[in-house]
């Protein structure tokens, strides 16, 4: 029988079904990537540069070697993120499924230098500042109070300030995704040329400015500008001064000014 017309909906409105369905379970998404990198599954799988494919049972057993766990929530997780793109599925002759990573799932892995983008997903995903996101609609509701100051009983300054773990998560988040980037800025732009005195703006530990540099020698006063709080973990680089105070009160001179966002 027939449909009547107006009880179809149109292949827009089906999309749309499905939209906000895939929305609705979005927080499964970074709260597995968080799961899979505090588990160390990417490394487990990466071993050195092989990325063979895996089943889930062998994985368990490289992150577990003294057993236990179980195996078939962790290839549940594998395969949700298989269809993110983190990891590749195989199927073996016997029907069985194994992972490797992709070239995004890679980027969880630390390179030679240490640098790994999984800091960067830690660091945004660290218990007080995904209670804060629970309260962001109170940005518009009542903004009187910052949402991690109401979700935390301290603003974000004063958290970072006291908790020295969470300064040398920032930290490491900033290196392991600002290292690669100045890498590639540095090949292609040559404006620092000349220029003897460059201040960073929010330049955390100081390691882009440490990069203009070490390109760059005419460059020979670094000035790493941030708050107070970040400066205090900033390690020592030669030529370079860290400063700490508000961008919006003051900005120390400079013959350049840079910056640079996460
Ligand atoms: C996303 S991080 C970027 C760090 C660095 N520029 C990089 O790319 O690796 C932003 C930095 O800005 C700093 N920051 C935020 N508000 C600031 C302000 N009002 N004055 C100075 N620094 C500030 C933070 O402390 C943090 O270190």
């Amino acid at each position: 029988m027939e449909m009547k017309k107006e009880n179809r909906s149109t292949e827009s409105e089906d999309k749309a079904r499905l939209a906000i369905l895939e929305l609705s379970h979005m927080m499964s998404v970074p709260m597995s990537l968080v799961a899979v990198i505090k588990m160390k599954v990417p490394e487990a799988i990466w071993e050195g540069g092989s990325n063979t494919p895996l089943t889930a049972p062998q994985i368990l057993h490289r992150i577990r070697p003294q057993g236990g766990g179980d195996a078939d929530n962790l290839q549940r997780i594998l395969r949700m993120l298989t269809s993110y793109n983190i990891f590749a599925e195989h199927f073996s002759q016997t029907g069985e499924r194994k992972y490797s990573l992709t070239h995004i799932g890679k980027t969880l892995v630390p390179d030679s230098q240490g640098l790994t983008y999984a800091s960067f997903m830690l660091q945004h995903h660290q218990e007080e500042l995904m209670r804060a996101w629970q309260l962001v609609g109170e940005t518009v509701e009542d903004p009187t109070t910052e949402p991690f100051m109401k979700a935390n009983g301290e603003g974000v300054l004063s958290y970072y300030n006291r908790r020295e773990d969470a300064r040398v998560l920032l930290g490491k988040s900033m290196r392991g995704m600002s290292i690669p980037f100045m890498r590639e800025l540095l090949e292609n732009y040559d404006g620092f040329h000349g220029v003897e005195t460059v201040v960073d703006v929010g330049g955390n530990t100081g390691i882009c400015l440490q990069m203009i540099m070490s390109k760059f020698p005419s460059v020979r006063n670094g000035i790493n500008f941030d708050l107070p709080h970040s400066i205090l973990s900033a390690p020592q680089i030669p030529g370079v001064t860290h400063v700490g105070g508000n961008a919006f009160d003051f900005v120390p001179e400079a013959d350049a000014i840079f910056m640079k966002g996460g």
